[in-house]
């Protein structure tokens, strides 16, 4: 659907037509032009996350769900502000208009999940381009690259991202895209996004820098600030937050990029469905209370695991190697986090202990997930390469959600108690770790009677 000059007589029709419906007070075309720095900004986040005007002729306080197919022409010239929900929906735009103020971006637009988003993008890619990526990837990004590599031609590169020099080394000018995550999922790597998107443009002005900023949201970090050309997210986590949809979000700065993403959305037919633009707009409003308590939550559990005795990834705790890096972009840690055991029956036992913690992949939800990525949400990376790629198979990822702290740390308590992963002593309990065994003997502990290293059924 193409944008009408604004002084054409279509145009005037258009005017007079949405007239009706004047959300937010504009009109808004499909490829909104970009108004001013950060689309409008004016307040703090938590305040802009739910500060959104929508004027409809019956003065409805929260977006209407446009659930209509097509839309009544002023004339068959065109003329109208939408034809087709494929190509363009009131309440679909008015979401992406807010998304892009949060996103501190020119242009949003939104699709059915957040695979769906970078579908779309990795169409930007023609056969023969190179991309580079990560070493610790969210398995379904690994399938999705995966098969360019094996069916489109493109070539793919996985190096360690969190490392400048191993993409320093391996830039070219044939370089079209580098796709980062940061912090990568489930080993809660960092990457430096500034550093990378400055040597990739050095190395070829045109490729594209994406970043999935899915484990941090708007909230924490936004990448576009710091040189990311393409920013993208999964709104079935944050952004929702309730895990009762499925939604993709894609943020740029750059007209032409986004004019090129919104064309693939309408040609392919992903854009988000009206019922799920408003369930996102009305999650998304939230979003700011519900962070603050997932990572307070998480950061607990977190420092709680670490004086235990557990090896803990997660770069709220100073131990985190790359604390500095992250703290030096983002505005909080999040609240994702994951440790290891040392043995895999030990990690089924514990998860399968866990009341409170629901097993379930996804995470950004107000309930608390476990879960064992490498039988789960990165099961489609084969052992092999998660071998090759140093992914403890162990390892176990805890998604914090908003309930009380100390239930969620009491139920963690039990389930690692029961499943035998602590030693009972005089002033709590050590992990069966060597960490733990060295903080027992730090603290003068012993171990008492009731000492649970054997391996109780769950
Ligand atoms: C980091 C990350 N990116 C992208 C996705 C894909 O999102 P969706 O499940 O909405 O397709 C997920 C999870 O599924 C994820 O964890
Ligand atoms: N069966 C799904 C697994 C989804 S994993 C969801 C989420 N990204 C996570 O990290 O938990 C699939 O194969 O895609």
């Amino acid at each position: 659907m193409s944008t009408p000059n604004s002084d054409s007589p279509a145009a005037q029709a258009a005017k007079k037509v949405f007239s009706r419906l004047d959300l937010d007070g504009h009109h808004l075309p499909p490829s909104p032009a970009p108004s001013s720095p950060h689309n409008g900004r004016r307040y703090a986040l938590a305040t802009e996350l739910v500060y959104t005007e929508t004027k409809d002729q019956y003065g409805a306080s929260s977006i209407p769900i446009y659930q209509s197919a097509t839309f009544k022409q002023s004339s068959s010239n065109g003329g109208s502000e939408y034809d087709y929900t494929r190509s363009g929906n009131p309440t679909r735009t008015h979401l992406e208009r807010h998304l892009a103020k949060i996103m501190n971006a020119n242009r949003c637009l939104t699709v059915s999940s957040g695979m769906g988003a970078l579908d779309v993008i990795t169409r930007l890619l023609k056969p023969g381009d190179e991309v580079i990526t990560g070493d610790d990837l969210y398995g379904g990004t690994n399938r999705l690259l995966t098969y360019l590599k094996n069916n489109q031609g493109v070539i793919v590169h996985h190096v360690d991202t969190t490392n400048v020099d191993s993409v320093r080394n391996i830039i070219t000018p044939k370089t079209a895209m580098v796709l980062l995550e940061t912090p990568t999922n489930p080993l809660i790597k960092i990457c430096d996004i500034p550093t990378i998107a400055r040597i990739t443009h050095e190395a070829n002005e045109k490729a594209v820098v994406v970043v999935d900023n899915t484990m941090l949201s708007p909230m924490l970090f936004n990448p576009l600030d710091v040189g990311a050309d393409i920013v993208y997210e999964s709104g079935t986590k944050y952004l929702s937050g309730h895990h009762d949809i499925m939604a993709g979000v894609i943020a740029v700065n750059d007209t032409e990029l986004g004019d090129k993403l919104y064309f693939t959305i309408n040609a392919t037919g992903c854009g988000l469905s009206p019922n799920d633009s408003f369930l996102l707009m009305r999650g998304v409003k939230t979003l700011a209370i519900r962070m603050e308590k997932q990572q307070a939550n998480a950061q607990r559990i977190a420092e709680f695991l670490e004086s235990h005795g557990f090896k803990v990834r997660y770069p709220g705790l100073k131990s985190h190697p790359q604390y500095d890096l992250h703290w030096s972009m983002a505005r909080g840690a999040g609240a994702v986090l994951s440790f290891e055991t040392g043995d895999v029956a030990l990690s089924e036992r514990i998860v399968e202990a866990a009341r409170l913690w629901g097993i379930s992949v996804s995470f950004g939800c107000v309930n608390s997930l476990i879960s064992m990525p490498c039988r789960m949400s990165h099961a489609s990376i084969d052992a092999k390469t998660r071998a090759e790629r140093q992914m403890p198979e162990d390892i176990i990822r805890l998604c914090v959600g908003i309930e009380d702290a100390d239930d969620l740390i009491d139920d963690l308590s039990r389930a690692l108690v029961q499943a035998g992963a602590v030693t009972l002593t005089i002033d709590g309990f050590h992990a069966n770790t060597a960490e733990g065994a060295a903080a027992a003997a730090a603290a003068g502990s012993e171990a008492t009677e009731t000492t649970t290293t054997a391996a109780p059924s769950a």
